[in-house]
C-alpha cells in the first residue's frame, strides 16, 4: 500500500449522475465509507442502489463527479483485488457447470496471472475461505444444488479468498436462512474489524442496526449518511421510501 491510499478513503463517490437513456438513476450521488467500518444501503425498488454498485466497480463511468477507490480508479482497484463484489441471485447462472470450490478459486484469478493455474497457495486460501464460511463439506458440489443462503455464502467465500479489502454486498440476505445470516454477518464484522470496508445493500431493515456501523438513504442521491438508528427512524425512511408513517393503521 502506497502512502497516498495509506489515507484515502475506501470508497469516495462524489457527485456521481448516471442515465440510462433517459432514465436519471443517480442524481448527484455522494458517499464516503473509511476503513473498518459496515455500511447498510437502504432504498426502494429502482432508487439506485445497483447503479451505485456498479459505479463504485467501475463498470459504469458517471456523467458527472468521480469515483475513488482506495485513492486511485475503480478499475484498478478491481485489477488489484481490493474490491470485491457479491451480486444480487437473480444475476448469476446457478446452472453453470462450476463447484463450489472453483466458484471461491475465481477469486484468485487476478493473483494467478495469465495461465490461472493455482499455486499451493491459491488452494490454502481457498480452503480458508470455505472454511470460514462453513461450507467446506460443500466444495465439490455444483454451486447450483446449494440452498440460497449456501450460495451467498460461497459468493462470500469468493471475496474473502480474493483478499478483497473492499467488499460490496447486493441484497445478501435475501432468500436466507437464518445460520447463513449469522454466519455471514459475524464475517463481514471480522472483515471491518481487520481493517475493511464492507457495503451492502438490503431491505432486512430490522438486522441493519446489529450489522452496521453506518446506513444510508439512497433517492437516486443520498438523503441521509450516518448512525443507523438514527438514518432508519420511521421519518426518514417515509421520505426514502415515500411512505407516510403518521398515516400508517389508516389514520
Ligand atoms: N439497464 C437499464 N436500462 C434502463 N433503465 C435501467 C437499467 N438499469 C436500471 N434502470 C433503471 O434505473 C433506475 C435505478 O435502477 P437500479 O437497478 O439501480 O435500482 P435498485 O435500487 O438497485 O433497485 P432494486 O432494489 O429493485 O434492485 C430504475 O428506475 C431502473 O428501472
Amino acid at each position: 500500500m502506497n502512502a497516498k491510499q495509506s489515507t484515502a478513503l475506501a470508497i469516495d463517490v462524489t457527485g456521481a449522475t448516471v442515465h440510462y437513456g433517459p432514465v436519471l438513476a443517480l442524481d448527484h450521488a455522494s458517499l464516503q465509507l473509511g476503513r473498518g467500518r459496515v455500511c447498510g444501503l437502504v432504498g426502494m425498488n429502482g432508487s439506485g442502489k445497483s447503479t451505485l454498485f456498479k459505479t463504485i466497480m467501475g463498470q459504469i463511468k458517471p456523467d458527472t463527479g468521480s469515483v475513488r477507490i482506495n485513492g486511485t480508479d475503480p478499475l484498478q482497484a478491481r485489477k488489484s483485488g481490493q474490491l470485491a463484489y457479491v451480486p444480487q441471485s437473480e444475476a448469476v447462472d446457478w446452472s453453470f457447470p462450476i463447484s463450489v470450490r472453483e466458484v471461491v478459486m475465481t477469486g484468485r484469478y487476478g493473483q494467478m496471472g495469465w495461465t490461472r493455474r493455482a499455486k499451493k497457495k491459491d488452494h490454502a486460501a481457498v480452503d480458508e475461505a470455505l472454511e470460514r464460511v462453513e461450507l467446506a463439506n460443500f466444495a465439490d458440489r455444483q454451486i447450483g444444488q446449494l440452498s440460497g443462503g449456501q450460495k451467498k455464502r460461497a459468493f462470500v467465500a469468493r471475496c474473502i479468498a480474493q483478499g478483497a479489502s473492499i467488499m460490496l454486498l447486493d441484497e445478501p440476505f435475501a432468500g436466507v436462512d437464518k445460520r447463513s445470516e449469522a454466519t455471514i454477518t459475524k464475517l463481514l464484522r471480522e472483515v471491518a474489524d481487520d481493517g475493511g470496508s464492507v457495503l451492502i445493500s438490503t431491505h432486512d431493515l430490522h438486522a441493519l442496526p446489529e450489522l452496521a456501523d453506518e446506513a444510508v438513504l439512497l433517492m437516486r442521491k443520498v438523503l441521509m449518511h450516518g448512525d443507523p438508528d438514527v438514518v432508519l427512524q420511521a421519518e426518514n425512511l417515509a421520505l426514502a421510501f415515500g411512505l407516510d408513517p403518521m398515516k400508517r393503521g389508516g389514520k
